[in-house]
C-alpha cells in the first residue's frame, strides 16, 4: 500500500495488527460466540441465496418439491465435508423451505435415550431434528435412533425397580438432518437410515466471489471486483473462511481507506495477517513441510503423516487432505502421500530431480 498513513491511523493499524490472529485461517474454524454472531447475521436463509454446491442444491429442491406434494416429512438427510462449507446453513435452509420447525442439538449433549426421547416427542408433524457432530453421539443413544428414524417409534421406560417396564411410543414423522465432517466415523446402521446424504464440496473462487459481494451487501461495504476475488482465492475454498477475512480486511479498510476495499488495502491487510498466498492455513502447511522435511517428500503412510503433526489420522484424511489433493500440493498413490512441485515451490524448498538429486533452479 503506498498510501501515507498519519500518526493516529499507524497507531490504530498496530492495534489491529495484534489484535489479528497470525492463524487468522485456523482460528475462523473455532468461532467464538462474537464470531457465531457475525455468521448468523449473514448466513442465508432461502435456497436461492445460497451459492455454489449445485448438483446438490438442484437434487434438494426436487426432494423438498416432492415432499411438500405429498404433504409427508422429508427424508432423513446427511450433510458430510469439512468445515465452513454450509452444512448448518444447508439445514436450516431445508427447514425453512418445508415450511416446518427446526430443533438444533448435537452429538456430544445427548447424553442418554431420555435426552433423545424428549427431543424427539417434542417435534411437530415433519419438523426437523439437526444433529450437528453426528459422529459424536454415543452408542447407545444412536441404536435408541435407529427405531425412531425407521418407524418413528420409540421404547421409553416407565417406573423403575420391579415395576419397571418399556412401553412403546409413537412420534410424529419427522427429518433427521445430521452434519458431520468425519463421516467415516459413522457406523454402517446409521449411514444406512439417511436415505439422503450429501457430500459438500470446496468453492471455486467465483462462487465465493459471489458470497463476498452478498456478505459485503449485508455490512453495507463497498468493495472492489478485484478486492474480492483476491480475498476469494486466498479463502481456502470455504465460505466461513471468505466472510472472516471480508471482516477483517474491512477494518483495515475503515481505518486506513476511509471504509473503501480496494485491492491495495486488501493486499495490505491479507499480508498483515499472515494469510497465505494459496489460502493454505497452518495445518496444511505443516502436513506439506513434515512430508517434505521429515519423508524427504513421501510416499509416506497417512498414519506416519499424522503422528508427526500431532492430529488425527481421519481428520487429516477427510479435514485437510481433501483441499490440499484439489489444490495439487499433495497426491495420493499406492504406496501413500506425496508432495507435488507445486508444495516445493509455495514453501520455498528445493524439489529433488527425478533421479533422486536435488534440482538445481
Ligand atoms: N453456499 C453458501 N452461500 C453463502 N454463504 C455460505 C454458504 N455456505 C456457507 N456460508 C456461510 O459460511 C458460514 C459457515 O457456514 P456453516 O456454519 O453452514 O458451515 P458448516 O459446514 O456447518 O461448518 P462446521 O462443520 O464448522 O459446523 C456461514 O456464515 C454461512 O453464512
Ligand atoms: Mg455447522
Amino acid at each position: 500500500m503506498r498510501k501515507q498513513v498519519n500518526r493516529s491511523q499507524h497507531a490504530t493499524f498496530l492495534y489491529l495488527y495484534h489484535v489479528s490472529n497470525p492463524n487468522l485461517n485456523t482460528d475462523i474454524s473455532r468461532l467464538s460466540s462474537a464470531d457465531k454472531e457475525y455468521e448468523n447475521s449473514i448466513r442465508p436463509t432461502d435456497i436461492d441465496d445460497f451459492s455454489g454446491q449445485p448438483q446438490l442444491v438442484e437434487n434438494l429442491v426436487i426432494f423438498i418439491k416432492a415432499a411438500k406434494m405429498r404433504s409427508e416429512a422429508l427424508d432423513h438427510i446427511l450433510f458430510h465435508g469439512p468445515p465452513g462449507l454450509g452444512k448448518t446453513t444447508l439445514s436450516r435452509i431445508v427447514a425453512n423451505e418445508m415450511g416446518v420447525n427446526i430443533k438444533e442439538t448435537s452429538g456430544p449433549v445427548i447424553e442418554k435415550p431420555g435426552d433423545l426421547a424428549g427431543l424427539l416427542t417434542s417435534l411437530g408433524k415433519n419438523d426437523v431434528l439437526f444433529i450437528d457432530e453426528i459422529h459424536r453421539l454415543s452408542t447407545i443413544v444412536e441404536e435408541y435412533l435407529y427405531a425412531a428414524m425407521e418407524d418413528f417409534k420409540i421404547d421409553i421406560m416407565i417406573d423403575s425397580g420391579p415395576n419397571a417396564r418399556s412401553i412403546q411410543l409413537s412420534l410424529e414423522p419427522f427429518t433427521l438432518v445430521g452434519a458431520t465432517t468425519r463421516s467415516g466415523l459413522l457406523t454402517a446402521p446409521l449411514l444406512s437410515r439417511f436415505g439422503i446424504k450429501s457430500r459438500l464440496e470446496y468453492y471455486n473462487a467465483d462462487t465465493l466471489k459471489h458470497i463476498i459481494f452478498r456478505s459485503a451487501g449485508i455490512l453495507h461495504t463497498k468493495i472492489g471486483d478485484d478486492a474480492a476475488h483476491e480475498i476469494a482465492r486466498r479463502s481456502r475454498g470455504t465460505p466461513r473462511i471468505a466472510n472472516g477475512l471480508l471482516r477483517r480486511v474491512r477494518d483495515f479498510a475503515q481505518v486506513l481507506n476511509n471504509g473503501a476495499i480496494d485491492i491495495a488495502i486488501t493486499k495490505h491487510a491479507l499480508k498483515a495477517l499472515n494469510v497465505d498466498e494459496h489460502g493454505l492455513d497452518e495445518m496444511d502447511n505443516r502436513i506439506l513441510s513434515c512430508i517434505i522435511d521429515k519423508f524427504k517428500g513421501g510416499p509416506v503412510g497417512i498414519t506416519t503423516i499424522a503422528t508427526a503433526v500431532g492430529e488425527e489420522p481421519g481428520t487429516i484424511e477427510e479435514v485437510y487432505e481433501p483441499f490440499l489433493i484439489q489444490e495439487g500440493f499433495l497426491q495420493r498413490t499406492p504406496r501413500g502421500r506425496e508432495t507435488t512441485e507445486k508444495a516445493y515451490i509455495h514453501l520455498s524448498k528445493q524439489p529433488p530431480a527425478k533421479g533422486g538429486q536435488a534440482v538445481l533452479f
